[in-house]
């Protein structure tokens, strides 16, 4: 079947989960967990589907760009794209006049992302499997055959990528059925965002404790005295042998982060995130230096914007830990390059995952990560957050604090159609009952 595309529409998706602080940070005070959500139709029935995750305000735009890149898809077939991953997603990201917008970064790629998860999802619709498997069970040149080399070949080279995933074959099979069993090691943030109360960090820490959670991450980064007394709090609750990580959300300068991280060391955090801008790598490499005697890592990635900055920070040893976002990069096709190299530079990787729909979707490229990459579960786990799984048709799945591999065929990005009804912004029932208050 040939799965001719015969139209692609785009939706502005939001939900008010700043009303209680969900998701808020040092810099995010009031985020609106939102989505440009895109559904493909094809000539046979068959649909994609497909999203970028937003902060609310300015979907509007994603959704202008997504609309720009629509007629590059129109009237294409799902075989006729796949079989030549890599130039479509050329066409993509390298249109000579839309290039000008990005190149591969800003709003320009996160639509590409929207556009390019649904046509990865109707993919693995198609073969009937989900996408993890769906990837898992590709040849390594095929693989290969997704990626865009243009600009890593320097750091990584199509030969050397190929020899990663034909060496990672021995013990495939084990690794898969071991996921099958135990899942894939996740961590929680769904306790300690910095709008919440001690009292509520407090509570949620106690329940999440019971339901067999051992990985803690805390929101930092607005008020030293307030970092302090949470940090105690939370190391205090989970004892000296779980783990802490903080996050300050690109708080600070970099002597600033330095100087801020160095007096939360005694909580034992094992990393600290995005403590500066998310382009200053040189910045990066000197907060892993100060950092390094007092055990505490460099996380960073959920607003890397494409594998060349995560080339740049994996050359300059400036962070301790990848984070890919299956929303931010240019989809599976990016996120596979970046996780070849991070294997190269043997840097674990920790996908960022939360806001809407991304833990949804990056649980299968974690999987294809450990199952065909590093093939090691030492010091990885996949960030968890426990908000509006409930509007997707194929929520995740979490057992004994791990992700269970999703069964459903595609990407696990479909939304329920009701959901996505009352929360289009702004003529959903949501949202006109907010907007009139
Ligand atoms: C605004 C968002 O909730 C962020 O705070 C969130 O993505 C966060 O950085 C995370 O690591 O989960
Ligand atoms: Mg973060």
């Amino acid at each position: 079947m040939s799965h001719r595309i015969t139209s692609l529409t785009v939706r502005d998706v939001r939900f008010p989960t700043s009303l209680e602080q969900h998701g808020s940070d040092a810099m995010h005070s009031d985020p609106d967990y939102s989505a440009a959500y895109v559904v493909i139709d094809t000539d046979c029935g068959l649909r994609g589907f497909g999203l970028t995750f937003t902060l609310g305000k300015g979907t509007e735009i994603v959704l202008s760009a997504v609309e720009a890149l629509a007629p590059l898809l129109a009237g294409r077939s799902l075989q006729e794209i796949v079989s030549d991953f890599r130039g479509f997603y050329r066409l993509l990201t390298s249109d000579s006049q839309m290039r000008w917008l990005g190149p591969e970064k800003g709003v320009i790629h996160l639509a590409t992302a929207a556009v390019l998860n649904a046509v990865w999802d109707l993919w693995a619709r198609a073969e009937r499997k989900p996408l993890w498997k769906l990837l898992v069970d590709m040849d390594p040149k095929q693989l290969v055959a997704c990626i865009d080399f243009r600009y890593i070949t320097d750091a990584l080279t199509e030969e050397e990528a190929l020899d990663i995933l034909v060496k990672a074959r021995e013990g495939k099979q084990h690794r898969e059925e071991q996921m099958m069993k135990e899942g894939y090691p996740a961590y929680t943030t769904s306790c300690a965002w910095l709008g919440y109360s001690d009292q509520q960090l407090q509570q949620l820490c106690t329940d999440a404790l019971k339901e067999g959670w051992t990985k803690f991450k805390v929101k930092v980064g607005a008020d030293l005295d307030d970092d302090r007394r949470r940090c105690r709090l939370i190391r205090q609750m989970i004892g000296p042998s779980n783990t802490l990580m903080i996050d300050a959300n690109q708080r600070w300068d970099v002597d600033e982060a330095i100087r801020w991280v160095s007096s939360l060391a005694e909580f034992k955090p094992l990393w600290i995130e995005e403590p500066t801008s998310p382009d200053d790598i040189l910045g990066h490499a000197a907060i892993s230096k100060a950092l390094a005697p007092l055990g505490v890592g460099v996380a960073t990635g959920e607003q890397c914007h494409n594998r060349v900055m995560f080339k740049q920070f994996l050359q300059a040893s400036a962070l301790q830990f990848v984070q890919i976002d299956s929303c931010r990069l240019g989809s599976v096709n990016e996120n596979l390059a970046v996780l070849l190299m991070a294997h190269k530079f043997q840097v674990p990787v920790c996908p960022h995952a939360g806001g809407v729909g991304l833990c949804e979707l990056v649980q299968h490229l974690i999987l294809f990560d450990y199952i065909c990459v590093s093939a090691s579960l030492h010091n990885r786990m996949c960030e968890y957050v426990d908000h509006l799984h409930e509007h997707f048709t194929s929520p995740v799945v979490i057992r004994d604090a791990h992700y269970m591999p999703p069964k459903d065929p595609g990407y696990s990005s479909e939304m329920l159609e009701s959901s996505v009804t009352r929360h289009q912004y702004p003529e959903g029932d949501v949202w006109k009952q907010h907007l009139h208050k």
